[in-house]
């Protein structure tokens, strides 16, 4: 392999990312995608649809076309084509791309069974499209699908293919491994059979996730010579999904030193706007971009990055836009809880400090989650203190939930020493108390709120038989979001609480 190899990605969530089961993009959450993809990360190529699929793709597809020629970047927008005489080539065409990632069949029992042709039967209908696709000025790829199957059980149809359209002007042949069956071992061995007898062909490799081998079976091409990957964001994708970008990234710079063009800084923000389009979670576990991938849990790593980063690999958060961010719980040490104290400002003495950390190991041993924003509550309630240090007390309220009627809300609240009353009605209990409360803030007091971004009610685990609940509310204030927690039996009240804690926190 090169020292420094120059990879080309192309990133394929909105064509093979769409494919996962129960995701569909609407066309202007295309548009955004792929200008985020382009502009961006800048991903040398974007796949962005599948010919002939629905008006609305067709629609889709035109617009992207619209914003990309407007830049100069059409060229690097795709859209896969099957081999149909000129129906594909006119769809793709007459959408505004002028680049057609042509589906040919890479495996003799594909071709045989499914399109029910000969290798040369095959080759002579794919030789017309790509005349009529270059006539229409259009760049040809091929997709050899099921490539990987090919190469194992049919590879003398495999290379009678290649051998068949390699004088056509084809840029790109794209080998899929599309059921996801290959290993790392497998990818090197058949790739080299590629490079070997076609040492001029520019290929790529697409990798199916099917044995969570699409990260690995993607590096083997790399270490196999191939220029070209396919990648999705979040490793979207048909079944168990493509290879994540951010993962290929990140391996591709740390491990073998090569050179894409990927903005790495946007790879977390790009990735929470698909995670939201999609509606497709990104497990929190996931390398880079997962909730909690840059959250040291144990005491003794807290302890370890104060004295001299002892705990950081090549994986820092800033790199990605991110922070490293230290959980509090039973793993928890000083070293930890000192971390976040630093990050809200706060200083303890010893004494205080072992009184914190004793409660907080004993909320972690309930299997309570305990939030940075947690812990000025923790420290008061620990200290003895009885809340009266709070700017923002809640002094009584109401809310009233009857059938054929919209709830109600009426509080009354101290805010800086004043008090002040208001009612409204809402959608639900929890909703009309904000509503009161927005009221008192800004038609009141004339200050802003904070926007609500996210609610998660659970249950905390543990066999607890007062069956509290918990509300986690994520807040955006000033650009800034941080997260409050409430728990009590009843889920209102619960969120009652975590929000009377977000407005001490703002109040700071
Ligand atoms: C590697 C991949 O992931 S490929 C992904 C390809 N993309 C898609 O499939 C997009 C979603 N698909 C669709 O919207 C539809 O399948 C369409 C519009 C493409 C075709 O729809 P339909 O005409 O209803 O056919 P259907 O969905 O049953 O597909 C099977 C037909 O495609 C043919 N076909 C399969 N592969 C190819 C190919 N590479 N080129 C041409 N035709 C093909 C089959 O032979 C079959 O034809 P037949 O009906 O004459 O036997």
């Amino acid at each position: 392999m090169e020292n420094h190899p120059r990879i080309e990605i192309m990133d394929t969530t909105l064509r093979d990312g769409e494919q996962t089961s129960g995701v569909s993009f609407v066309p202007h959450e295309k548009l955004m995608i792929a200008r985020l993809l382009l502009e961006d990360l800048k991903v040398d190529r974007i796949e962005v649809a599948s010919a002939r699929v629905s008006e609305g793709e067709f629609g889709a597809v035109k617009m992207i076309c619209d914003w990309a020629a407007r830049r100069n970047m059409l060229p690097r927008v795709e859209v896969l084509g099957f081999v149909d005489g000129k129906v594909s080539v006119d769809w793709i065409h007459d959408a505004g791309c002028r680049v057609i990632n042509l589906l040919t069949k890479g495996s003799e029992k594909h071709c045989k069974y499914q399109l029910q042709k000969t290798l040369d039967e095959h080759i002579e209908d794919i030789r017309s499209v790509v005349a009529y696709a270059h006539e229409r000025d259009m760049d040809v790829n091929v997709y050899l699908e099921d490539w990987s199957n090919g190469i194992k059980d049919s590879p003398d149809y495999v290379f009678g293919l290649v051998d068949g359209l390699r004088d056509t002007g084809i840029k790109r042949f794209m080998l899929p491994d599309t059921l996801g069956i290959l290993n790392p071992l497998q990818v090197i061995e058949f790739m080299r059979k590629m490079k070997k007898r076609y040492p001029d062909l520019h290929f790529d490799f697409h990798a199916h996730n099917d044995y969570d081998l699409a990260v690995s079976n993607v590096l083997a091409a790399v270490l196999s010579g191939v220029k070209g990957l396919h990648t999705t964001i979040n490793g979207l994708g048909e079944r168990a999904g493509n290879a994540p970008l951010a993962s290929v990234q990140a391996i591709l710079k740390d491990h073998f030193h090569a050179i894409t063009n990927i903005d790495e800084s946007r790879l977390n923000d790009v990735s929470r706007v698909v995670e939201s389009y999609s509606g497709v979670t990104i497990p929190a576990n996931k390398p880079i971009v997962g909730e909690s991938v840059f959250t040291q849990v144990a005491g003794v790593h807290a302890d370890g990055d104060n004295k001299n980063n002892l705990y950081c690999n090549d994986l820092l958060p800033e790199r990605f836009g991110r922070v490293r961010e230290y959980a509090l719980g039973k793993t928890s040490g000083k070293a930890n809880i000192r971390k976040n104290l630093e990050s809200l400002g706060l200083e303890l003495d010893e004494d205080s400090m072992r009184k914190v950390t004793e409660r907080i190991i004993e909320l972690g041993d309930r299997k309570e989650l305990v939030t940075q924003e947690d812990l000025p509550y923790i420290i008061s309630d620990v200290l003895k203190h009885d809340g009266a240090q709070n700017k923002v007390k809640l002094l009584s309220y109401f809310v009233t939930l009857a059938q054929g009627l919209k709830p109600m809300a009426t509080l009354s609240i101290e805010i800086n020493g004043k008090v002040y009353q208001e009612s409204s009605s809402g959608d639900g209990q929890y909703d009309a108390f904000v509503r009161a409360l927005r009221k008192i803030y800004k038609g009141t007091l004339n200050r802003k709120f904070p926007m609500l971004t996210n609610y998660a009610v659970t249950i905390p685990p543990g066999g607890r038989t007062d069956a509290f609940v918990q509300t986690v509310i994520t807040w955006n204030y000033d650009n800034r979001e941080f997260r409050t927690r409430g728990l009590d039996a009843d889920q209102t009240e619960a969120a009652i609480k975590a929000t009377i804690k977000m407005l001490n926190i703002i109040e700071e």
